[in-house]
């Protein structure tokens, strides 16, 4: 049977956020291990090395992930790094977690997109209230979920056996209405959210009810995961594949890779390369070596087009439909949140633009207004400069022409980050496109 005719669950994308040491390597190696994707073995040779490192037991969940990131590493192909696991509803696909300096740049121009998260917050006396402080990580993190469309959200509130007296009712409380007041300020519906009491370190929740916590009749964190909504395909909307990549086969001709962000791709299908503006026609499909007749959102393909030369497709252009064809543009408006920046960013950096599988260098052309990174409300005009964790509306200019879409109408192709000497210096959306970049169709 090929990989698409098995009858699976669905599959959801899923990423764990919050601040520095609040114990998310834990909790999520603790979660593979219970759910059987790390063995016993490994798990006590873990704890082994923790011991030899005496750097305390709770480690050897935490190495889970470590080994994770190390293997993701030296992988050179796949940008993203991801770990599955199932429950009882759901495939799930760990896309890395925070604390790594790419998570950002992950989020928005990652082959996969998070459709729900885990929020982290210990409830360690201290820790919550640093996480939740101005500077604190569970705020940027919120807030950034909420730009990019996240809006399915489990509160994990964690290390529930540090708190003073250990699994306390009242601290749970405590820290779920302070994390209520933020998801609230952020725009989220805190009535739709599940907050977990959990020890990542114990285990607590996580799979089963905790014995320790006989107060807290809600869902464990797996329960609260399967009650989260798979996303709708967005077939309904116009045909986008990002060019990862491009072959040439004799005999064939040129074949582009891709994963399919929205939309349908038949074969006999009349397509259009952009923004080189090259015409074919789909020959064949083919999905890990299957050749199929159509081809879905989230579907990896490679694709034969008769009428097209390699020169004319390379890895950051967009295919669609002749009759919708993908927008390439030379201005727009976006609204983006300043992830970092060593000074002030002002009107005239260049950095590097990354949207979909796109990296091209863009002007910041203008300042246009600043706002309240917590309610979007305008707060200055014209700015003269953005400071880290300023959130902004400013005018990009890519220096080449560059396909991509207002994210109100395709948010799949309308996310980017601006990255300056491998950092992550702003992320964002589209807002509004300003000036398109007329393409000449060749046929
Ligand atoms: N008591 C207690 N300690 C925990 C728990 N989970 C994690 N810790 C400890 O908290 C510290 C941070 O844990 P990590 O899992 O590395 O935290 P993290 O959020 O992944 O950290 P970064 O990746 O650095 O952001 C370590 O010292 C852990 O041993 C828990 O449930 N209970």
């Amino acid at each position: 049977m090929s990989e698409r005719q098995k009858p699976s669950k669905p599959h959801l994308n899923l990423v764990v956020v919050g601040h520095v040491d609040h114990g998310k390597s834990t909790l999520t190696g603790h979660l593979l291990y219970r759910l059987g994707k790390v063995d016993q073995r490994t798990i006590e040779e873990y704890a082994k090395m923790s011991e030899k490192l005496g750097v305390g037991d709770t480690f050897k969940f935490a190495w889970v992930l470590d080994r994770l990131k190390e293997e993701r590493e030296r992988g050179i192909t796949i940008d993203l790094a991801f770990q599955d696991f199932e429950t009882k509803r759901y495939y799930w696909t760990l896309i890395d977690a925070p604390g790594h300096r790419d998570f950002v740049k992950n989020m928005i121009t990652g082959a996969s997109q998070a459709d729900g998260a885990i929020l982290v917050i210990s409830a360690r006396s201290g820790e919550t209230e640093s996480a939740l402080s101005d500077e604190g990580q569970a705020r940027e993190h919120a807030f950034l979920l909420k730009t990019l469309g996240v809006n399915q959200l489990v509160v994990a509130i964690n290390k529930m056996d540090a708190t003073t007296p250990p699994y306390d009712q009242k601290r749970y409380e405590e820290v779920k209405n302070e994390v209520s007041k933020l998801l609230k300020l952020v725009g989220y519906k805190v009535e739709k959210i599940n907050f977990v009491p959990v020890s990542g370190w114990k285990g607590d929740n996580l799979v089963e009810p905790s014995p320790n916590m006989p107060w807290y009749k809600g869902k464990t964190l797996v329960e609260a995961l399967d009650e989260f909504e798979e996303p709708p395909k967005p077939t309904d909307k116009p045909l986008r594949i990002p060019v990862q990549d491009v072959y040439s086969i004799t005999g064939v001709g040129t074949v582009p890779v891709g994963r399919v962000e929205t939309g349908t791709l038949k074969v006999g299908d009349t397509i259009v390369v952009m923004p080189s503006g090259a015409v074919g026609e789909v020959k064949s499909i083919e999905t890990h070596h299957t050749p199929i007749q159509e081809a879905l959102p989230g579907d990896n393909i490679g694709f034969n087009i008769r009428g097209v030369s390699k020169e004319d497709v390379k890895r950051g252009y967009v295919i669609g439909h002749l009759d919708n064809p993908p927008t390439v543009v030379k201005e727009f408006l976006a609204r983006v949140i300043v992830v970092f920046h060593p000074t002030a960013m002002a009107a005239g950096y260049t950095p590097v633009l990354h949207a979909h599988t796109a990296q091209i260098p863009a002007q910041v052309v203008e300042l246009v207004q600043k706002l309240d990174p917590r309610t979007g409300q305008v707060t200055e005009e014209n700015p003269k400069s953005l400071k880290t964790g300023d959130a902004a509306v400013i005018k990009v200019r890519p220096l080449k022409p560059l396909s991509i879409e207002e994210y109100k109408s395709i948010p799949q192709l309308g996310r980017f980050a601006l990255r300056d000497s491998g950092r992550t210096i702003a992320a964002g959306v589209v807002e509004k496109i300003t000036e398109v970049q007329e393409v000449k169709i060749k046929k």
